[in-house]
Formats: C-alpha cells, structure tokens, sequence
C-alpha cells in the first residue's frame, strides 16, 4: 500500500480557552486532490495553517514524507516544497505577474552585478515566467510585466496558482481557491487544479463549495469540532451526505471513520 506523503497525527492548537484543533489526524496520498470541509469554526484553516507552517501547534506530530517535521515559518515549509494559495492571495497588486512569481525568491544576476549590487535578472524571471504559465495553458495572459492589479480576479488566481505549481516541490494547498470568482474563472481555476494534479502534484483543497469539491477531489476529509471526523469517497457519498456529516446531522459510517 502506498505511504502517505504527508500525515500528522493528535495536533492540538488552542487559542486561550477556545481549542481550535482537537486532536486532529491527517494524511494526504501522493498524486491526490483531498479536499478538506467543515463547518465555519471547525478548525480547517488551523489545520492548514500548521501544515504549512503558519502556526505551531501545541501538541502533536506532523511527518513529510516520513520524517518528522517542525515548521518555525511558513517560510521553511515552504523549503520543505509546501506551496500554499491563501484565499487573500498574497499577490502584490503593483508588480508585474513576473515579479509576483518571484517575490521572495528573486533571481540575480549572475556574479559581481547580482552578488554586490543585488540586481534582478529580470530576462531570466520573464522567461521563466512565460514558461511556466505557458505550461498550465495560462498564456491568455499577453504581457508577463503587466502588473497584477490589471488582472481579472480568474487571472490572478491563475498566478498564485502556477507560481505555487511551480515552485511547490511536494504538495499545494489552496485555502477557498474559487471563493471570490464569477462561473467561468471558477471553471478555469478547477481546470488548473485538475492540470497541476496531472503533473503528478498533490493539493490539499480547502472549500465551502461542494459543487467544486465534488467535482475534482479524490477524497474528501471531512472536519468538525477540531478533528478529523472521516474521509469519503466522492464516489460512493452525495453532497448532502457530506453536508449532514460536517454538520452533525447524519454520523457517518463506519469505515469512514476508520480512515
Ligand atoms: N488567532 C486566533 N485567535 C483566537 N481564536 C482563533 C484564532 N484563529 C482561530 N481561532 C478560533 O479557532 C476555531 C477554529 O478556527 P478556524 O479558522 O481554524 O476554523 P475554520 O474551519 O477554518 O473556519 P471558517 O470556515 O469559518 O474559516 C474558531 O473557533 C476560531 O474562532
């Protein structure tokens, strides 16, 4: 049977007297799309938060390909090869879509001008740029030094989308990618996730939106009341199944529970 990728085991996280994480287990299979539900309040983005290094929790274990691993930073997760796609994106509006996928991973210029005088080789960063937004079909995009603000909400999400693909060496995940997108760009950002899953990438999919989750993910984990409560299979379950779970409403059966 294949090893998890990533699993973590018993996190608790609180916050004062509210427990935001109640013993929680996880685990996300390599090449899958899990999605990760729950009520408002369940403790999903603190679960995302502590796999990616935004938090600490206070107790529990998380394991990254079997080791043991204690992210300080969401910037050592991401040395790790965890990507994350915040819902409030993260982009900086007045940079150009070249800069933004490369912000705090500048590429210099070679020897004394990049070394001493800390100068962007901008023709390298454009060129990978293109290439990469070229190979998730996002070149719709015309212009790689247009700044982002004059993008549409879709396109900036398409950013943020392929700059996490591409520099994400293990795994994505991505907080409510759809949230804020009319129809269409919803339907182009799912085709991207389903495009960045067949390159074999796993991506941890936070959503409210049951449509979307049951139309890409592989499984589905289901939160409540700060821990993992089953994964289903989008296959053998309903949407409103999923909801009666997450709720309360319905309990779900038995070998759910024992995922
Ligand atoms: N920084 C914080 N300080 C205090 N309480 C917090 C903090 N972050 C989260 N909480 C609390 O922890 C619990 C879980 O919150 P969390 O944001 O993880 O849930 P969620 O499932 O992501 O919710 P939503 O779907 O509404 O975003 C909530 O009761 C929340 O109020």
């Amino acid at each position: 049977m294949t090893q998890p990728l990533l699993t973590a085991r018993g996190l608790v996280k609180r916050y004062g007297r509210v427990t935001a994480l109640n013993q929680a287990d996880f685990d996300l299979y390599p090449g899958e799309i899990l999605a990760v539900i729950g009520d408002n309040g369940a403790g999903k983005s603190s679960l995302i938060k502590a796999i990616s290094g935004a938090i600490r929790p206070d107790e529990g274990e998380i394991r990254l390909d079997g080791q043991v691993v204690d992210f300080r930073s969401p910037m050592e997760a991401r040395e790790a090869g965890i990507e994350t796609v915040y819902q409030n994106l993260a982009l900086s509006p007045a940079l150009s879509i070249a800069d933004n996928m490369f912000l705090g991973r500048e590429i210099r210029k070679p020897g004394f001008m990049g070394q001493y005088l800390k100068l962007l080789d901008r023709q390298a960063m454009e060129r990978i740029a293109r290439e990469k937004l070229s190979e998730l079909g996002l070149m719709t995009i015309q212009n790689i030094s247009q700044a982002v603000e004059t993008l549409s909400g879709g396109q900036r999400q398409g950013v943020a989308v392929a700059r996490a693909a591409a520099f994400g060496s293990k795994l994505v995940i991505m907080d409510e990618p759809t949230a804020a997108l009319g129809v269409k760009e919803s339907r182009r950002v799912l085709e991207l996730i389903l495009d960045v899953k067949s390159r074999g990438m796993p991506i941890v999919l936070i959503s409210h939106n049951m449509p979307h989750v049951f139309e890409v993910a592989d499984r589905i984990h289901v939160h409540r009341l700060g821990r993992r409560l089953c994964v289903i299979d989008p296959k053998q379950h309903t949407m409103s199944d999923a909801v009666a779970f997450m709720t309360g409403a319905k309990a779900p059966p038995p070998e759910a529970m024992a995922a």
